[in-house]
This record gives structure tokens, C-alpha cells and sequence, in this order.
């Protein structure tokens, strides 16, 4: 979880005082929220000048709770919202079209507020969609075969998760690797200590090791007398000595704790003082038995199970390891993917120009799938071409195939017809989910899969959540991380019966603790939202009102992440004194 402790001030919090964003307090989260919570720019409408026919700031502010006709300041019919004043204001509602709808289309297909979308799940979904799990296993949606015409109906999200997660039946069969190698995977079996932890009664402090009460003699100083607890038994050395009771010597953090040593006294609590020709050791009060030992076998014993089969290999998992006395880790291997984004309208570089648009999913979803602990090629542009993705599909090997775009009906989707070419087995044909509905998944061969994501940036993000992660966390062998929830800062509006993805930022409240506040622009085509979310909040169908405990999907980045940065060659920061 990240951000937890975050103190949050915000006032943008989705759906509370969002146009209120442009003013920055100075605090980084309060900021972070402002910046991707407001101030919006009402859409221009197509053929209108910059603001013609919008919603000025002021009537943005306004909170009306209608959203105006096209140019005639008309009112739409009422649409029931949590959030009315940002929901009712043009370029507000997520993904609010440049056309403002008519009065009798209140809203599109992709209005995140719309009550119902015509394109949304066309037999009733379970009225809430967190208790999934009492219904039957689902068994997906595959179309009828009989009927390649016949519709579809949706998968609830719940269901559709499921599917995805037990499609996999068995994972690919584990491999032993150098430790460094291991990372990011599951271990395949129990790490088991191959040694005592410690191994041996490790002395916890710098200072003397003694025997009995004191006074100590120091019979055995090593190197100088004045040397003191610098020199005697160094870490890493095997002592031979015996100490007797009431003799002392010196000794280093991490070094053997000779036999016949009772405690260890820090070097800041005793006092060496000249006596007879010799050396005493004096501590101001009596050293408990034991003290300032690390025993063998404190944090284990050879032979315990330190860590289960399925654990995931963190870089917190390798160190153990190493202490413990591995070299090798057995372990499943990484899941295999390959990214085929799909779409003749899209540029690699430069701005947007003449209808054409730049990918935004190929940048994304190879690194993201690199943060799930998927190995991945960049993802590969592929035309809007039926024999180009055919060829694709055929000749790919990987474990999972991602496509993007061409999930729909239109005229150059080819997702669909090319899986029913290759003869592959649709497990799940639309979720009851918004954004991202038309994503699918399909069997190419045993142990091989494909997830369509939609072309819609945010779509696409919902179906990589929704089906490709629980799928390629069960190629993994991972153990699905038991659900969480955390209360709802502001109200979410939600469809009837679409579960809803919203990016949510976490903040602290006073009165609930950690919260998740819902984040703006979480339109379908849209991913400033999620650029700023810690996770997805999972809506139930009929939204969620402020307090309600919702289940979280965290996003694979914790603060700080790296993404695992390692530097191509050693850097010697030194001899260029830049960084
Ligand atoms: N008649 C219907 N039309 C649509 C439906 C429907 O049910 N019936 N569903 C809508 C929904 S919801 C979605 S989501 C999209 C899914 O479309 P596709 O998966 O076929 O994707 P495309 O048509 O190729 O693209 C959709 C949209 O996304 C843009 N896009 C595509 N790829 C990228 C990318 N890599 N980076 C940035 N943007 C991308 C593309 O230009 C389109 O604007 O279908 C609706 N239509
Ligand atoms: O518009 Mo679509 O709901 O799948 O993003």
C-alpha cells in the first residue's frame, strides 16, 4: 500500500470541490490531487471556437446539476449523481463528449455517469457484484456455436476475474536459477533454512565478551592495551580461547562469541583500568546472562520453513535466502507475453496530427506487464489488417498475447473474427465493467492465451487489471493476494448493473483513517486519472456513497518504485563528478 500515511488536506477529492483544483496549497499530495482533479476546460464543440457553447468556470462552479443541451443552454433530464456539480458540467463527466448530448440522449455510451448504457451488459448482471463468489462457478461466455450472430451476454466482473485466474490449470513446470535470477517469481517449493540462523552465538555489540560477574581480567587483549574493543575477536574470525569466569576480552559486533563467555558488555559501558601490571574490566552494574548474545538459532533452526511454496521472490526473499544459505532458488518461471497494439490511426512520435493520435497503450504495457513480473518484448504496432494479426497470433509462442484496439464491431476490428479463424476457445466475451467492456479473453492453444483489451486507454487499463493480471498471476503460480478495502472518500455514481473501475489516490481522514479518493478524468479514452491513482476502486453496480468500504485493486508500483532500474554499465560516479 502507498501513500498511506500521507497527510492529506485536499480538497480535491474527486466529487467534493473539484474546480477548486487550481489553487495549490503548497503541500505535494494537495498538489498532486489539484493538478489531476481540476480545473477542467470545458470541451470545445466541434466547428466552435475555444469556449464557444461551454460551460463557463462560473457555471462550472455553479453545481447546477443539469448538464446544458448543445449551444441552447437547455437542460438535459436529471441524472442522479453523487458528485453533481463536477457530473453535470460539460468535459466533467469522465469522458464527457465534445457533442453535449441532446435532450432525449443524455448521455453516450461512453458517459461514466450515464444511469444506463445501451452498450453495457445486456442480460442483468447480480445486482451486487461483491458477492460473486456465492454464485455458481462460472462457467464464461462464450458465444453460442451454433449462432456466430447470436449476442453475447456480459460477465460480471467477479466472474470474469475468476475465469481468467482458473484458466490456467496448471503453471509451467518450476526451474532452479542463480539467486539474482529468481527475482519477481514464486517459489516453487518451501524455502527451507539450510542452516541455523544464527550459526553461531554472534556477539550483538562492540565491546568485551566476559565470563561470570566482574570485575574481568583482560588476559587475552589483542594487539595495543589501548586498543581496546577494536581489536580482540573480529567478525568473522573463529575463536579458540576459553574464557574462565571473571576474565573478559575484547570483541567486535558480528564476531563468535568465544566459549565460557556469559555476556557480552558494549564498549561505551565498561572502563579498562591498569592493575598489577595488567588490565581490569569494570562495569558500572551487573551484565545480565545473555546479554548483547544473538544465540544460535534465534530467528531458526536448520530445517525450518522460513518461507512457503508460491511465495513471491522479493529482493527482501533474497536476502533471506542467502543468509539461510542458498545459491539457487527453484522457482516458476516468469509468464511470457507479447503485446500486439492494433490501429492504423496511431503515431510512435511527435504530436498528434490529421486524425492520427499517438499510442499511448505500447509505452504503457510493456513496463507495466515488466511490474507484474511478466518478461516482455516492446509491444509491436501492428495495421488495421486481418491477415497481419492472423500472422501474428499464429507465429507468436508466448504464454499470453496482448492485443489492444479492434475488440469492437467496427469495420477493422479484427480481434473477433481472427479468433474464430484460428479455431481459439472464447472464455470471456465482455465484462459488465466500465470503462472496458468488449475486452475478452480466448484459449489459442493449451496453456496459451489471448487478452483483447479495448483500444480506450483506460479500457484497456480495466481489462489488464480485470482479466490479463489474475491470469498471469496464476501462470505464475502466485497465490491470489487476499482482497482489501478501504472506505470511499467521495461518493461514486455507478450503473445499474456495471461494476465500475474508478483511479482513486489514497488520503488520510480524520474520522475513517486511510481513504480512497476517487480521481477526475477517469474517462475511457482518458489516463490522466490514473497516472495519478495508488489503485483502482472497485464500484459495485448503483455506485458507492462517501464511507462505503470498497475493494481495491493496487496499482504494481509502490512509492519509490524504481521499476527495477539497474545501470547498463558501471557508472563511476566519481571520475565524472555528474550524476
Ligand atoms: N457499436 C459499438 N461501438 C463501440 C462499442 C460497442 O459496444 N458497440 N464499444 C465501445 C467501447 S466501450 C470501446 S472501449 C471501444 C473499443 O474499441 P476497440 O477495442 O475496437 O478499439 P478501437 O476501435 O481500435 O479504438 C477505440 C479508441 O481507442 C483509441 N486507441 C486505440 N488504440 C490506442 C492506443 N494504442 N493508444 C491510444 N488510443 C488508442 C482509438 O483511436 C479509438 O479512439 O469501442 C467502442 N465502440
Ligand atoms: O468506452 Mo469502453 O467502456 O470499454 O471504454
Amino acid at each position: 500500500m502507498t501513500g498511506g500515511q500521507r497527510d492529506d488536506t485536499a480538497r480535491g477529492a474527486a466529487g467534493t470541490t473539484p474546480d477548486e483544483g487550481d489553487s495549490h496549497g503548497g503541500d505535494p499530495f494537495d498538489d498532486a490531487l489539484a493538478l489531476v482533479n481540476g480545473p477542467r476546460r470545458p470541451p470545445e464543440r466541434p466547428g466552435a471556437g475555444a469556449g464557444t457553447g461551454s460551460a463557463t468556470g462560473a457555471e462550472a462552479r455553479s453545481g447546477s446539476g443539469a448538464r446544458p443541451g448543445p449551444g441552447t443552454g437547455a437542460e438535459a433530464p436529471t441524472v442522479r449523481m453523487s458528485y453533481t456539480a463536477r457530473a453535470a458540467t460539460p468535459g466533467d463527466a469522465g469522458d464527457t463528449p465534445r457533442t453535449p448530448p441532446t435532450s432525449d440522449v443524455p448521455y453516450t455510451p461512453d458517459d461514466p455517469f450515464a444511469p444506463d448504457d445501451p452498450f453495457a451488459s445486456r442480460t442483468p448482471s447480480p445486482s451486487d457484484a461483491r458477492h460473486a463468489s456465492d454464485t455458481p462457478a462460472p462457467t464464461g461466455n462464450r458465444p453460442d456455436p451454433t449462432d456466430p450472430t447470436a449476442p453475447t451476454p456480459a460477465l460480471p466482473w467477479h466472474a470474469a476475474r475468476d475465469i481468467a485466474r482458473r484458466a490456467v490449470t496448471e503453471p509451467p513446470a518450476p526451474c532452479t536459477s542463480a539467486l539474482a535470477a529468481a527475482l519477481g517469481r514464486t517459489l516453487a517449493a518451501p524455502l527451507t533454512a539450510l542452516t541455523d540462523l544464527p550459526s553461531f552465538d554472534t556477539s550483538a555489540m562492540d565491546g568485551w565478551a566476559v565470563a561470570g560477574p566482574g570485575p574481568w581480567r583482560l588476559d587475552h587483549p589483542a594487539g595495543t592495551p589501548e586498543s581496546g574493543p577494536a581489536a580482540g575477536i573480529l567478525a568473522g574470525h573463529a575463536p579458540t580461547e576459553v574464557l574462565l569466569d571473571g576474565q573478559a576480552i575484547a570483541i567486535a559486533t558480528g564476531a563468535r562469541v568465544p566459549s565460557g563467555a556469559t555476556a557480552v558488555l558494549r564498549s561505551e559501558h565498561g572502563e579498562v583500568r591498569a592493575s598489577g601490571g595488567g588490565q581490569r574490566l569494570y562495569a558500572p552494574r551487573p551484565v545480565p546472562p545473555g546479554q548483547d548474545i544473538r544465540p544460535r538459532g534465534q530467528e531458526c533452526r536448520r530445517g525450518d520453513q522460513l518461507l512457503p511454496a508460491g511465495a513471491l521472490v522479493t529482493p527482501a526473499v533474497l536476502g533471506l535466502a542467502a543468509a539461510a544459505g542458498y545459491d539457487e532458488l527453484t522457482a516458476h518461471p516468469r509468464p511470457r507475453a507479447e503485446v500486439f497494439v492494433l490501429g492504423d490511426e496511431l503515431l510512435a512520435s511527435g504530436l498528434p496530427e490529421e486524425g492520427r493520435i499517438r499510442d499511448a497503450l505500447g509505452p504503457m504495457l510493456a513496463p507495466w506487464l515488466h511490474a507484474l513480473g511478466v518478461e516482455t518484448a516492446p509491444a509491436r504496432p501492428l495495421a488495421d489488417d486481418a491477415g497481419a494479426l492472423y500472422e501474428a497470433l499464429a507465429a507468436s509462442t508466448a504464454d499470453v498475447v496482448i492485443t489492444t484496439g479492434g475488440t469492437a464491431s467496427g469495420p477493422v476490428d479484427h480481434v473477433h473474427p481472427t479468433l474464430r479463424r484460428l479455431g481459439a476457445e472464447v472464455l470471456v466475451d465482455g465484462v459488465a465493467v466500465r470503462p472496458g467492456h468488449p475486452m475478452l479473453l480466448a484459449r489459442l492453444a493449451p496453456g496459451r492465451h489471448l487478452v483483447g483489451l479495448p483500444g480506450n486507454p483506460l479500457a484497456a487499463v480495466s481489462g489488464l487489471c480485470t482479466l490479463a493480471e489474475p491470469l498471469l498471476s496464476a501462470l505464475a503460480a502466485r497465490r491470489p493476494a487476499p482482497p482489501y478495502r478501504v472506505p470511499l472518500a467521495a461518493p461514486v455514481h455507478g450503473p445499474p448493473r456495471d461494476t465500475r473501475l474508478v483511479p482513486v489516490a489514497y488520503r488520510d481522514d480524520e474520522r475513517y483513517g486511510l481513504m480512497a479518493a476517487p480521481l477526475h478524468f477517469h474517462g475511457p479514452a482518458m489516463l490522466r486519472g490514473i497516472a495519478a491513482a495508488d489503485a483502482l476502486a472497485v464500484v459495485p453496480p448503483g455506485g458507492a456513497q462517501r464511507g462505503d468500504e470498497l475493494e481495491l485493486l493496487e496499482l504494481p508500483w509502490p512509492a519509490g518504485w524504481s521499476a527495477g532500474w539497474t545501470p547498463e554499465a558501471p557508472t563511476d560516479w566519481n571520475a565524472s563528478g555528474e550524476r
